[in-house]
């Protein structure tokens, strides 16, 4: 059975990652419907006369002529006939204007109506979808209210509050705006008729035109809402007629879900499966727009095919490359919308819709929400349909390692199921990429923590952040662009003796990693930090710390731009990856579902910066509840102090806030992760960014390791032991071997 967690996190905020049928109406969390969420991606171009067009994506909409017609004359008005602006974004811009005319003449209404009392009418039924104060919170985890400072309020004064984010747009939102950001820049106009629309605040009312008659036979609908602070203008771009429709699976594709990176995805894409043979139990749906056709299905295994038909005056003459056609139209999208960097892919869109689809339309026992009678499902015309495709089994077969990962297990009977536990996005859209969690063997309830991306400084750590401590030595303020493309490298390689650590393609440079690699040296402090926690009194000598390399990346008071080569961590995570419960006693685990090339950034570690001291006392508290800690110290310049003051000891401890390198697990000598200490905001080595590369190649679905550099023979260590499972050959544990551990818990010094 597959549960859908609706509570991540601890305390009184929860997202809800409940799945939702609208009445045949697909959306994403978001709002959007897969038809408004494609035609945005892949700006597909309207054949027609753009009038009739407009009229038509209207339509869609249930929203009928007259409504479209003055409103669009006053927008032709005011953007001079330009359509680009309109037709943006599927007629945002005109959607908006039409809703805010109905605002308008709605709130004309009331007006009137309270300077005529005497009009004695009951009061319009509403369906309130604004933050409504106690719904504020459902959206995402409380987070620690922010100082001025930048500092955040003590954990314990902030569990019980709100988000502090004085926006009320969702974290979920964040990302859409991420999308939609590009076209702001492209008209000053443009961008004010959207401020004005997308404006979380600005919630509004349902519109009885945009909402299906029977909306409130669905009560999800009303909770969807809620949870996703949607906004009704995005509400129902399409209603689905599955009777009739012309849903299909197209076998030859490749299972987009399943990520094919073979880039023979559509190869074969004349085959076909009529849905009959397959839907069983899958869902289907068709979304018809001018000129363009999408049919989406799922097979009651959880494959999900993906089609697009469109009517092109010019027949192609022979079938090109399938990765020359998603190349051209990602070069078109990077152009056109000003989608920034290697994340945006294409295989990776069709990818989430496949995966949205299928979470759209399976409810909690992973059954499907939409069922197709299979007399009903025809498709003759079809121009790719064959009569006796093969069927969709055939494919999973040969996807089916990163399949079991994401959506279903594949027992030893050929048969799949759900797993136990699922949460769609454990980062609740504060990472550039969803991660997902997963337990496919029981039903643990999921740990409990904040997701925060980056880190928070929690009370008495000083963290210089001041662009006036970074000299002209420490920036390239006169650089422009990329800085990996000039030919000299700028002051931010000083760090790395004068080379960026980064290539091009922005992983390690060969040379770099391996230098990073056999570094093993160990610096001693003169009056260690830990050793001082330990007993201050008579503090014992410093056992020694790794001596690690830097990475300097360019920031703030750098000239180049956000595209820079030398800015990798600070863009965050980009690639796929899974939280999962391990089968071999490590509790979860962090894994790629896709393959990793080496020396390729996977993730920082995140947590809260606590000073020594303060780290120190959570540990005392935590032997006290027997709860496991997070933390990591940043000592990799703590041997180039002669004496640390405490407040600039610092650690990172991970265990009420962080980010997904928390499940990274330990491995002895042979880990495929390697932290390593990164500059970017502060120029001393206090404070600083630790972030994990790829030691070698990781194929998908490995699970991601990094060694915490513990001494399982150091008995004095203040934290929780554990007995070490990581099954390397080089396992350093020799409890492993009889004796009891006395190992650590968690990674600390090195
Ligand atoms: C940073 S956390 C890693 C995520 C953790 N497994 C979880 O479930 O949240 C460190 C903790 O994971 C467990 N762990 C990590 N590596 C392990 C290993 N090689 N063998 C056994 N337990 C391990 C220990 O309990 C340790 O305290």
């Amino acid at each position: 059975m597959r549960t859908y967690v609706s509570e991540f996190a601890f305390g009184p905020d929860v997202v809800n990652d409940g799945v939702y049928k609208l009445d045949g109406c697909l959306e994403d969390r978001s709002g959007q419907s897969l038809y408004n969420l494609f035609f945005k991606h892949f700006g597909v171009k309207m054949k027609k006369e753009n009038v009739v067009n407009a009229f038509n994506a209207m339509k869609t909409l249930n929203i009928d002529r007259d409504k479209v017609k003055p409103v669009l004359k006053h927008l032709l008005k005011v953007f001079e006939g330009n359509w680009e602006f309109i037709e943006a974004e599927n007629y945002r811009v005109l959607l908006d204007a039409i809703f805010d005319d109905k605002e308008d003449k709605e709130a004309d209404l009331k007006r009137k109506k309270m300077v005529e009392p005497d009009v004695c009418e009951r009061p319009q039924k509403k369906v309130q979808m604004g933050p409504e104060e106690d719904e504020a919170s459902s959206i995402g985890d409380v987070l620690p209210s922010t100082l001025s400072n930048g500092r955040v309020e003590p954990y314990k004064t902030n569990l019980g509050n709100k988000r502090a984010e004085p926006d009320s747009c969702s974290a979920m939102n964040k990302r859409k705006e991420q999308h939609s950001s590009a076209m702001i820049s492209t008209s000053e106009k443009l961008s004010s008729a959207r401020a004005s629309s997308s404006s979380c605040s600005k919630l509004p009312i349902v519109e009885s035109g945009f909402v299906p008659a029977d909306s409130e036979k669905v009560p999800a609908l009303d909770h969807f809402r809620k949870a996703s602070r949607l906004d009704a203008r995005q509400l129902h771009i399409s209603s689905v007629p599955f009777a009739g429709s012309t849903s299909r699976i197209h076998s030859g594709i490749p299972d987009l879900a399943e990520g094919s990176s073979s880039g023979n995805t559509f190869r074969k894409s004349s085959q076909c499966v009529d849905v009959d043979n397959v839907m069983e139990c899958g869902s289907a749906c068709s979304l018809q727009g001018s000129g363009c056709k999408f049919d989406i299905a799922s097979s009651p295994t959880g494959a999900v095919k993906l089609c697009c038909v469109s009517a092109l005056k010019k027949g192609a003459s022979h079938a090109p490359d399938i990765d020359a056609i998603l190349k051209a139209v990602e070069e078109k999208f990077l152009r056109s919308h000003k989608i920034v960097g290697p994340p945006f892919s294409l295989k990776k869109l069709l990818k989430e819709i496949c995966k949205d689809f299928l979470k759209m339309t399976t409810d909690s026992t992973g059954r499907s929400l939409v069922r197709i009678p299979s007399s009903e499902v025809t498709s003759p015309e079809s121009p790719c349909c064959r009569k006796k495709p093969p069927t969709i089994k055939n494919i999973e077969v040969s996807n089916q390692k990163k399949s079991e990962a994401e959506t279903s297990l594949i027992m030893e009977d050929g048969m799949k199921r759900q797993p136990h536990l699922y949460v769609d996005d454990i980062t609740k859209g504060q990472e550039n990429v969803k991660i997902s969690l997963v337990d496919e063997h029981g039903s643990r309830n999921p740990p409990k923590f904040f997701y925060i991306p980056k880190n928070i400084i929690y009370q008495k750590a000083i963290v210089n952040i001041a662009l006036a401590r970074i000299s002209d030595e420490d920036c390239c303020s006169s650089c422009s662009g990329n800085c990996l493309s000039s030919p000299v490298p700028c002051a931010c390689a000083r760090t790395t003796h004068g080379e960026f650590a980064y290539t091009q393609q922005g992983i390690l440079k060969e040379k770099f990693l391996s230098d990073c690699i056999s570094e093993n040296r160990l610096v001693y402090c003169q009056d260690c930090p830990i050793e001082r926690a330990k007993n201050e009194t008579k503090p014992e000598k410093c056992k020694g710390h790794s001596l690690r390399r830097f990475i300097k990346e360019c920031w703030s008071k750098c000239g180049c731009n956000m595209q820079c080569g030398n800015r990798v961590v600070q863009r965050g995570i980009t690639r796929q990856f899974q939280v999962f419960w391990t089968n071999e006693g490590k509790g979860w685990g962090l894994r790629t579902l896709e393959d990793l090339p080496k020396g390729i950034f996977v993730c920082e570690y995140v947590g809260e910066v606590v000073t020594n001291t303060e780290l120190d006392e959570r540990n005392k508290q935590s032997r006290v509840n027997q709860r496991h800690t997070y933390p990591v110290q940043l000592d990799a310049d703590w041997g180039s102090e002669s004496i640390l003051d405490d407040d600039y000891a610092l650690c990172l401890d991970a265990t009420n806030y962080g980010n997904v390198a928390r499940f990274i697990n330990h491995r002895c000598c042979d880990a495929n992760l390697l932290e390593i200490p990164v500059e970017v905001e502060t120029v001393d080595h206090h404070y600083y960014h630790l972030a994990f590369f790829t030691t070698r190649e990781v194929k998908a679905l490995e699970e991601l390791s990094w060694d915490y550099g513990l001494d399982f023979d150091d008995d004095s260590h203040p934290i929780k032991a554990f007995r070490c499972r990581c099954g390397s050959p080089l396992c350093r544990d020799k409890s492993r071997k009889g004796s009891r551990s006395k190992a650590r818990a968690a990674p600390s010094s090195r």
